[in-house]
């Protein structure tokens, strides 16, 4: 790297971030839709139906993410909607939770975060990137395949320059 990266808290610092973190895609990139899990600690009630103590909860942060409730024009790719915004990913904003909430969420957020935006810096910083010649950015396949995380169906194909001198790639 060339420059020192500075690694401010998401949300209305890091808005990109946040919106990919929200909607699981970054205009074309990988999807990437983390499940959250909770085990009930004690009977409970949740809209409406009993939940035995030991139960596994699944909880659905893809639709979270895309909840018109929450979101405005949520398959938009919006960073611009944090702005002013005091929201983060630290499990307080129910809204947005990537990293899950409470006593099991997970410990390492602060290195997830530093190692997305370190990765992508050197990926734009190292390469130029573009799509074939016969692609276009609206024809870029975003089927997603559904599992215990979502993911995309196909691989994106991107065409990749170097931007640098050979000798910074060894
Ligand atoms: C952007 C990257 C990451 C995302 C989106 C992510 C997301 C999550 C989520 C959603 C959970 C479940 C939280 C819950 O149940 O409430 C979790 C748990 C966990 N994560 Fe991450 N994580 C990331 C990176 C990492 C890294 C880099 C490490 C380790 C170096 C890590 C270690 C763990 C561990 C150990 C748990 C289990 C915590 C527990 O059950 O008490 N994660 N993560």
């Amino acid at each position: 790297m060339s420059q020192q990266l500075s690694m401010p808290s998401i949300g209305a610092e890091n808005p990109s971030l946040a919106n990919t973190l929200r909607k699981g895609d970054y205009e074309g990139s990988p999807g990437c839709y983390p499940p959250r899990t909770a085990l009930i600690h004690r009977i409970c009630k949740i809209v409406g139906y009993n939940i035995l103590k030991g139960t596994t909860v699944f909880v659905n942060t893809w639709s979270i993410g895309r909840d018109p409730r929450y979101w405005e024009e949520p398959e938009k790719f919006l960073p611009e909607r944090f702005f002013g915004k005091d929201i983060d990913v630290k499990g307080h904003n129910f809204e947005l939770l990537p990293f899950g909430s409470g006593r099991r969420m997970c410990p390492a957020y602060r290195l997830g975060l530093i190692l997305i935006q370190s990765t992508l810096a050197n990926l734009v910083h190292g390469f130029k990137w573009g799509l074939p010649d016969n692609v276009k950015p609206e024809d870029v396949d975003m089927e997603e395949e559904y599992g215990l995380t979502t993911h995309r169906k196909n691989p994106i194909v991107a065409v990749v320059e170097p931007r640098l001198s050979a000798h910074l790639y060894v």
